[in-house]
């Protein structure tokens, strides 16, 4: 039996396999299994496609978006709106064949954005040219799922499961076990919290499944079967995903209200230009993004330039921006705004930076 085989009848049986205590073991086993073949699926031609005629776009500007989505929805023609690249559109399928990036200038970052081949089924398998667009998918920072509104919720679960089945998962956080493999000693198997989803006795099985039968476990969350096999097989991507449902314009005011109510979704046309502004709010607050604007001693603030950085940056992560140096030359810094509690602050290395502060550093 082919590995494309093996897959289908695993898939077969899980969907026939009712769920329930009984036959938890069974799914979980099963499960294992499907991880492990869908990865094996993967390897051989992993290599081929990055020898072959590959998306290399480098990457540019302080992060990378990047637009996926059945032929025909409209990638192109929202790269062409947002960026001042030009990307062919038309009403023909596959009308992009490669991958055409463009920037969006917003809150003075520079967000790299890749108008991509349209995806269909399959495409993580290689057909088209799926496994290259997926791929860059996984070099992005956020995903754009982008969706026709006027087709049904079809593409999007199918796409889903085209993007999960390499391994890159949506709108989800690395699951808060840890797991160590060890060279002796057994399965040591601890948990924090209450666990409705997995057991010792699964964990073990599943464990066994990858010819694992010495490791340190500990579940600090109450975790699935598929997200502990997630660990333990690692190499998986967290990605922010926003499910952008394009051409508005051609459905009933009543389906637009039920689609933008949808989790991590924005309604748009980019043929009537509708709520592309708000499409870009959320983008930024996707990427979580943050901007530092700087200051010297007795000046304004400096507008004009800001420093970008991930959510989260601390003021040692702004003094490596401006100079290697910096932070072993540092004796204390000024911040103005919404991370300190009077403004300006006196603050040290670690203090967390917030979205459109300003900062003075003094030198030793
Ligand atoms: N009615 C309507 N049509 C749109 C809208 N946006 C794009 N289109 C049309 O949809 C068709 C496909 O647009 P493209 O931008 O080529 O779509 P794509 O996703 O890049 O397609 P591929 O590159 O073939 O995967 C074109 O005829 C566009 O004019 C919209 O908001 N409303
Ligand atoms: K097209
Ligand atoms: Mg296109």
């Amino acid at each position: 039996m082919g590995i494309l085989e093996k897959i289908s009848e695993i898939e077969k049986e899980i969907a026939r396999t009712q769920k329930n205590k009984a036959t938890e073991y069974h799914l979980g086993l099963l499960k294992a299994k499907l991880a492990k073949y869908r990865a094996q699926l993967l390897e051989p031609s992993k290599s081929a496609s990055s020898k072959g005629e590959g998306f290399d776009v480098m990457k540019s500007g302080d992060a990378r978006v990047a637009l996926i989505g059945f032929p025909s929805v409209g990638k192109s023609t929202f790269l062409s709106l947002m960026t001042s690249t030009a990307s062919e559109a038309a009403s023909y399928e596959f009308t992009t064949l490669t991958c055409i990036p463009g920037v969006i200038e917003y809150k003075g970052a520079n967000i790299q954005l890749l108008d991509l081949p349209g995806i269909i089924e399959g495409a993580a398998q290689g057909k088209g040219r799926g496994r290259q667009v997926i791929a860059v998918a996984r070099t992005a920072d956020v995903v754009i799922m982008m969706l026709d509104a006027t087709k049904g919720e079809v593409q999007r679960s199918l796409l889903e499961k085209e993007l999960e089945s390499v391994g890159i998962r949506l709108n989800k956080h690395k699951p808060n076990i840890y797991f160590k493999p060890k060279k002796g000693g057994g399965i040591s198997f601890n948990s924090t919290v209450t666990l409705t989803q997995c057991s010792e006795k699964l964990v073990q099985l599943i464990l066994h499944e990858y010819k694992i039968f010495n490791a340190e476990v500990l579940f600090r969350e109450d975790c699935s079967p598929d997200e502990f096999i997630d660990v333990i097989v690692g190499n998986r991507v967290y990605m922010p995903c926003l499910y952008v449902y394009n051409k508005i314009d051609q459905i009933s005011m009543e389906e637009v209200d039920r689609l933008a109510r949808k989790p991590n979704s924005v309604v748009i046309s980019c043929g009537m230009k509708l709520n592309l502004d708000y499409l870009l709010e959320m983008l930024w607050e996707y990427l979580a993004l943050t901007c530092i604007y700087t200051k010297k001693r007795g000046q304004r603030p400096d507008f004009t330039d800001a420093i970008i950085l991930r959510k989260g940056a601390s003021v040692e992560h702004v003094c490596h921006r401006i100079h290697r140096s910096l932070a072993s030359q540092f004796k204390y810094a000024l911040v103005w705004g919404t991370s300190t509690k009077y403004s300006p602050q006196r603050v040290g290395l670690t203090h967390t930076m917030e979205h459109e502060d300003v900062i003075q550093i003094v030198k030793k």
